[in-house]
């Protein structure tokens, strides 16, 4: 298998444009990859757009529904033109890579949504997109996420090699980095999800390669909870938790749940659980606030014991690493310690935005996307529809 994925990559490098609206609700991110499916050979133009207000009020607001329910046509309406508006701005695109948002995940009921249209948007740009990543991975029985570990892996085996672009080498990345041993990357979004990857695999569906799930919920219960009672968009820098303590029994709780006792592959839905928000109403802002920032940081703690052997480093993207007490208490439950993406020379704001112009390649060259170790599915699999402008 590896060898054919070596093959067929002499097909040569393209420039993909990847997009990715977040769980967390704030706007898209979009990032240029010049990759041939298999190895990244530069990183581009990146770019960011906010969502509106009331944007994001709608979007919030249909949260949890599924294709056809009444108020669907109008969030996927707004992802498409939020994407047009962005995307349009970049030069030079081959092809993109269209996450979308989603607005409910229930892989093992209802499936899984993202809204937005791939074929909308190939027409509004004129350019062939990639989309829909995740709905065959379901399909086949896997979770239909988290969809980045392929790019983790390929980002991993770049800091192994200590080559690539921007990629800090090896002398700079201190003891335990390089060649050896398993890595991890962790996305403190608005939900968590950790990829540990042994970048010494041949590939990254080989088994043992990788192995990836959602930790649990991230920066979402912490947006929701200032947003409700502040009308903050987030806890910035993480100064409210900062002056707050810790309710234990409200940890408890969460570490009760069947979630974390069962074993990875694993996904979460962004408010699976809602009810966090119910545990910590009787306390103070502050209070309230360092309790969901404990547990956020705690459900990465627990991930960490499910993975075969503790990575020898692990590399935070995503906005929860601007969160110094996320990070702080991070830095004390794990092992080893955390550090952000940039101490490798990668990009923590766009990593996933890169992560599906690097799949949008994958899926156009119908290689595999999600393997069992990184969804549960039953097979390695290439997900994603690719649609072209008529
Ligand atoms: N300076 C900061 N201090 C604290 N939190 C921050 C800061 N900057 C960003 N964040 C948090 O990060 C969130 C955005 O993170 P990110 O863009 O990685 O999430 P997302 O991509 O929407 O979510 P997901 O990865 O779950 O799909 C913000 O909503 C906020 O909660
Ligand atoms: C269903 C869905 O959209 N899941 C997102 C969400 O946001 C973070 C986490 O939950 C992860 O599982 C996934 O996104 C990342 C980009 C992924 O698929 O790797």
């Amino acid at each position: 298998m590896a060898q054919g994925l070596r093959h067929k990559a002499a097909s040569g490098p393209v420039w993909a444009l990847g997009a990715m609206s977040g769980t967390s609700l704030d706007g898209v991110d979009a990032a240029m990859v010049l990759t041939d499916g298999d190895r990244i050979l530069e990183f581009g133009a990146r770019a960011y757009r906010p969502y509106s207000t009331a944007e994001r009020a709608s979007l919030r607001a249909a949260l949890g529904l599924w294709p056809g329910d009444p108020g669907v046509a109008e969030a996927a309406e707004i992802v498409e033109l939020a994407h047009a508006e962005l995307l349009s701005g970049f030069e030079g695109v081959d092809v993109v890579g269209f996450h979308g948002q989603t607005l409910a995940h229930d892989p093992r009921g209802r499936g899984t949504h993202q809204a937005g249209d791939g074929r909308v948007l190939a027409e509004a740009l004129g350019l062939p997109v990639v989309w829909d990543f995740r709905t065959s991975d379901v399909t086949m029985g896997g979770e239909g996420a988290p969809l980045a570990p392929f790019f983790h892996y390929a980002c991993a085996r770049m800091i192994a090699a200590a080559t690539g672009p921007g990629v800090a080498p090896a002398s700079d990345a201190g003891p335990g980095s390089g060649g050896g041993g398993p890595l991890a990357f962790l996305n403190l979004g608005g939900v968590g999800n950790l990829t540990w990857v042994d970048p010494a695999a041949p590939a990254p569906e080989a088994p043992g390669a990788c192995l990836a799930f959602d930790t649990g919920p991230a920066n979402a219960p912490i947006n929701d909870l200032v947003q409700a009672r502040l009308g903050w968009d987030h806890d910035r820098d993480g100064a409210l938790a900062a002056t707050g303590e810790v309710d234990e029994d409200v940890l408890r709780r969460l570490f009760g749940a069947a979630y974390f006792h069962r074993p990875p592959p694993k996904s979460l839905d962004r408010d699976e659980f809602g009810w966090l928000g119910e545990a910590v109403a009787g306390l103070s802002d502050a209070d309230a606030a360092a309790t969901l920032t404990a547990a956020a940081a705690a459900a990465v703690a627990e991930g960490l014991r499910q993975c075969p052997a503790p990575p020898r480093r692990v590399f935070v993207a995503g906005g929860g690493r601007r969160n110094a007490v996320m990070m702080s208490l991070l830095q004390d439950m794990l092992p080893g310690g955390v550090e952000p993406v940039e101490a490798v020379g990668l990009d923590g704001d766009m990593f996933e935005a890169q992560a599906f112009a690097y799949l949008a390649v994958r899926v156009a060259r119908g290689w595999p996307t999600s393997a069992p170790g990184t969804t549960g599915v039953a097979a390695a699999i290439g997900g994603g529809i690719l649609s072209t402008p008529v």
